[in-house]
């Protein structure tokens, strides 16, 4: 195992303190006296037109992250996981979720299997199957078209496929829809089938393991509703399960177990981290959504992106650039959170997609060599659709006491071109896009507030003192290849900022120690009173109070 470097004993780390410390921003100036500026820090990947002017970057400032990206061999750790090596190394694995996107034809030879040729292998699988749903081709057990698809996973076997389904709803094909059962919380999956009909509804059996709680315990919910209901209507379930169940695993021995075919399960490789998922077999219900040239398009898009990653120089290399951008933020300037504001109600669920690949991702407290990290690492990311945000927290990224760096993407076109009277409704939409990053960057001076004639006791409360660091992503329209483009961006982010900090973002055993108890307890919440004593006593006491409250 190679050792990472230590960061913080960096030539260019102590550089960019010494430029935090000493750094004032001043965006008014900054523009003012540098007409060159907005082009000079704005950059293009793929179809993505990235401006970082507006953050608190100088030429000093990201001459210091650029050296910071040579010290730490961040080039030479993203050709590693290129290549295939098993750069996770907490769990001895490689990391090749690019391989999910190299066009046939390509090869890339990982311990004697090219795994390019087994991506195409399967999704020539997952293409043929979704052909036939999409055809009616492939019927329910009473010879019903699929109307419904139901994806039941949990983490990257849900976010990824909800948050790409809703973001390309209008490539779905018209009579598909798809739904999505996550949480344990039995409501989850009760409000979902509620009023599907069995007989044209096919379920997605999606996880990496196959051997989550959540999902497991979630199909067998839906397979005994499905079964009971097409047996209070009289009909036969000798075919049910196959007919209507399929599975997307990397384990699919656990898959024939739970009684699904084997011939219906579509599989992936350990390779593929979950959060990393969106673009293999799991996004199964999404390609039966879209179809499979539309998803296509998708990988395609990740693949422009992986490529600009590979192959730009790092001054312009924008995922690095953003990467190294958000390093500057947490461990210079004291930013513990990331906005992310999409100007597009598609992309609902993107920051939620972002919280679990950043999150999982970079919040941990070692390095890949078990040595403590002697910095901060990951930060909270977090957001919601412009303008709704506008209306609810904006206030505190404006004018609150703490720095909150944010992206915010929108696209020139809409999928609903509507007017209201003499307004174009999009172009109000954006005029909010572009305006908050201005007002963001530049505010208002106590002179401006008073000029407009205001109370002098006011006026400090309606000073905005701008400085407040923005990245504007564009791109002409939210297609299927965009959407590809902007997870390949933000995955190259967070693998930045993971090699700076020397971590393994491809491990998440953060999450063991409670699924661990949760098996533990179980007994004592079901009433077993040995199970219940042996725990502390806050867990004791509300263990208990629930006994107590239950109906
Ligand atoms: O796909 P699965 O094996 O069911 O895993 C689902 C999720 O649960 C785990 O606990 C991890 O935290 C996630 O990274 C993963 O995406």
């Amino acid at each position: 195992m190679d050792t990472p470097v230590d960061v913080t004993r960096t030539t260019s780390w102590a550089r960019l303190a010494e430029l935090a410390g000493s750094l004032q921003p001043d965006l008014r100036r900054w523009f003012a006296e540098d007409p060159d500026r907005a082009a000079r820090y704005t950059l293009d990947a793929a179809d993505l037109h990235v401006d970082l002017s507006k953050n608190l970057l100088t030429d000093e400032v990201l001459d210091a992250l650029v050296a910071l990206a040579r010290e730490v061999g961040l080039e030479q750790r993203r050709d590693a996981m290129l290549a295939g090596e098993r750069i996770n190394v907490t769990e001895g694995r490689a990391v090749l979720h690019t391989a999910l996107r190299r066009p046939q034809g390509d090869s890339l030879v990982v311990d004697g299997e090219d795994v390019v040729a087994q991506v195409h292998a399967e999704l020539a699988k997952v293409y043929a199957f979704a052909e036939k749903v999409r055809s009616g081709e492939w019927t329910g057990v009473t010879g019903k078209r699929i109307a419904t698809v139901v994806n039941i996973g949990i983490g990257g076997s849900d976010l990824g496929p909800v948050m790409a389904y809703e973001a390309l709803r209008p490539y779905v094909q018209d009579g598909l829809e798809c739904r999505f059962i996550s949480n344990i919380d039995p409501t989850d999956s009760a409000e979902t089938v509620a009023d599907l009909d069995p007989e044209t509804t096919l379920v997605v059996v999606a996880s990496k393991t196959f051997g989550t709680l959540e999902t497991l315990t979630n199909a067998r919910l839906v397979r005994s509703w499905l079964l009971d209901t097409l047996e209070s209507r009289g009909i036969a379930t000798d075919d049910a399960v196959a007919r209507h169940f399929v599975a997307v695993s990397t384990a699919l021995d656990k898959v024939a177990d739970f009684g699904i075919d084997p011939d219906n399960a579509f599989g992936f490789w350990d390779w593929v981290g979950g959060r990393y998922s969106v673009d293999s077999a799991i996004g199964t219900s999404l390609v039966v959504a879209i179809g499979p040239e539309r998803f296509a398009e998708f990988l395609a898009g990740f693949r422009a992106v992986d490529e600009h990653f590979a192959t730009a120089p790092l001054d312009q290399n924008v995922p690095a650039l953003m990467g190294l951008l958000n390093v500057f933020y947490t461990n210079h300037l004291g930013a513990q959170s990331h906005a992310v504001l999409p100007y597009a109600q598609y992309l609902h669920r993107f920051p939620a997609y972002l919280q679990q690949l950043t999150m999982e991702s970079n919040g941990k407290g070692v390095r890949w060599d078990g040595s403590p990290v002697g910095t901060d690492t990951g930060e909270v990311f977090w957001g919601e659709p412009g303008t709704n945000g506008q209306h609810a927290f904006y206030q505190l990224i404006h004018q609150g006491t703490r720095l909150v760096p944010a992206d915010f993407i929108a696209f020139a076109e809409t999928a609903h071109p509507l007017r209201d009277g003499e307004h174009d409704v999009h172009e109000l939409f954006l005029a909010n896009f572009f305006a908050q990053t201005a007002a963001l960057a530049f505010g208002k001076t106590a002179e401006e507030v008073r000029a407009e004639g205001t109370d002098e006791a006011v006026v400090p409360a309606r000073v905005f003192t701008g400085n407040r660091p923005t990245t504007s992503i564009m791109a002409r329209a939210l297609t299927p290849s965009v959407l590809g483009q902007l997870i390949a961006l933000y995955e190259h982010i967070t693998f930045t900022q993971g090699v700076v900090w020397g971590i393994d973002s491809f491990d998440q055993w953060g999450v063991e120690l409670g699924k661990k108890l949760a098996q533990e307890l179980t007994p004592a919440v079901a009433g077993d009173e040995a199970a219940l004593a042996s725990t502390d006593s806050s867990t004791r006491g509300l263990i208990s109070w629930y006994r107590e409250h239950r109906s």
